[in-house]
């Protein structure tokens, strides 16, 4: 274990420690084992840039920056070996996938938002399991993907220590807590536009988000009684910094309806089982087990933002700050594959959209194949076709921080050695307005004029 402090101080140890840091609070390191994996087998399939936006940037000179989103698909990333195993591990050896997952391992309880529908996502005692007892298929790739961010050191996202540590009124209405994170949503969007539009133009987008059928967040499963005892949350916390819009929920859906932000990762179950049914505590888990089938529906949902968390021990720890902010934690998820085939026409792409300009990428499911993403990134599953039959598209995903050694690091998914980026949506505008402020510069200096000052210098 790591303690906020001392990763972020460059201390690395891995020691746990509490010293210095709010009570409990401590970084589960990724366990590694011995590998003979070098980085140059993976193939780099996207490296790509979306949802530029100006940002506060207290470590930045001039106090913004440019941040972007980033996705990054790498194919054989993992073996057979790691698949296999990974995959029975998930379900069981054999299992005939057509019958769907294995009710021992996986219920039909999780969904995007607390209004969303319910879809199969791996039980509580699997998803502890995944964080406690990594398997072997797991410390290889949690010693892969070390090796391929040698600079940070990776930890698995504290969630339970992501939630709110405040207690409130209960809401008065779900439409009002939803109504108050848009608003929220909206100040940030406002905050953060490189357009420096009226303001009419983020709240529309925030609007579009509360008129949703579907809301923000995938969610997991089994959280309890407990949860909703010890972290309500309200319409007067949503007003509050931290309490924005991006955070993922936790809790069975009663509970999700008072805990309305409580905690990120991924997908949240949706049992009718009443609260009173449950004593145990909460657990929020760093890992989403998804077995989407035919005839599911998803919601785009962010898997967590840094800059919108409820005031929890994380935010005590490290405020609020936007994903990729120098000397802070780096909140990703790392999506693996699992299915042995999974043609084109059975559908199950991981969607990713840029919101701002409206377009988006496709991933389609493909043995070996790995996908990073910053959590703050608008993404949703899409539903097999009907040509999957009864089969389940699995993906396991862990949520991680990448935790800086630095003050003044920045941990970034796209490694400087895969080149530029390429640039999508908000950050293809940005990317003109870049290329004609280097020539305005050009004809400036040629002509001996003042030139442009540089927050949109570039980086990744
Ligand atoms: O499996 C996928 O395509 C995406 C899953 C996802 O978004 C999640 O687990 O948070
Ligand atoms: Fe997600």
């Amino acid at each position: 274990m790591l303690t906020a402090g001392q990763s972020i101080g460059g201390m690395v140890s891995t020691a746990a420690s509490d010293e210095g840091c709010p009570e409990g609070f401590a970084f589960q390191l990724l366990s590694t084992h011995d590998s003979t994996w070098t980085p140059d087998e993976a193939k780099v399939t996207l490296n790509t840039r979306l949802d530029a936006r100006l940002v506060p940037s207290p470590a930045s000179p001039s106090d913004v920056r440019l941040a972007y989103s980033h996705v990054v698909v790498l194919d054989s990333f993992f073996g057979e070996a790691e698949r296999e195993a990974l995959l029975s591990q998930l379900t069981e050896r054999d299992w005939d996938h057509a019958q769907g997952p294995p009710a021992a391992k996986w219920e039909r309880e999780t969904a995007d938002t607390h209004l969303a529908s319910r879809t199969w996502g791996l039980r509580d005692h699997m998803l502890r399991q995944l964080a406690e007892e990594p398997s072997q298929a797991m410390l290889e790739v949690n010693t892969r993907l070390s090796r391929l961010y040698p600079e940070c050191d990776i930890a698995l996202m504290p969630a339970e220590h992501m939630q709110s540590t405040r207690l409130h009124r209960q809401p008065s209405s779900k439409a009002a807590m939803q109504a108050t994170q848009n608003v929220k949503r909206a100040e940030h969007l406002q905050s953060t536009s490189l357009d420096n539009q009226p303001s009419s133009k983020p709240l529309e987008t925030a609007d579009e988000h509360t008129s949703a059928p579907c809301g923000e967040g995938r969610q997991m499963a089994s959280n309890t009684a407990a949860a909703a005892a010890a972290w309500p949350q309200a319409d007067s916390a949503a007003a509050e910094p931290g309490s924005g819009a991006h955070v993922r929920q936790a809790g069975r859906v009663q509970e999700a309806q008072q805990v309305q932000q409580a905690c990120d990762v991924s997908r949240s179950a949706v049992s009718d089982e009443g609260a009173a049914a449950h004593d145990k505590a909460a657990y929020c888990a760093a890992f989403v087990g998804n077995a989407p089938v035919h005839g599911d529906s998803f919601c785009y949902h962010v898997d967590a933002d840094p800059a919108g968390l409820p005031p929890s021990r994380w935010t005590d720890a490290f405020g609020d700050y936007v994903n990729g902010e120098p000397g802070q934690p780096l909140l990703a998820s790392l999506l693996l594959y699992l299915d042995d085939q999974w043609p084109r026409d059975w559908g199950a792409e991981t969607l990713f959209l840029d919101d701002e300009a409206g377009v988006g990428l496709v991933v389609r499911p493909k043995r070996g194949r790995a996908v990073l993403m910053d959590q703050d990134i608008l993404h949703r599953v899409s539903a097999p076709s009907a040509a999957a039959g009864g089969r389940p598209r699995y993906s396991l995903v862990w949520k991680l921080a990448f935790l800086p050694r630095s003050p003044t690091q920045r941990c970034c998914l796209a490694r400087p050695e895969w080149g530029v980026p390429t640039s999508m949506g908000s950050a293809a505008r940005v990317e003109q307005v870049k290329q004609s402020l280097t020539r305005k510069r050009a004809r400036q200096e040629e002509g001996n004029e003042a030139t442009p000052e540089g927050v949109l210098a570039p980086t990744s």
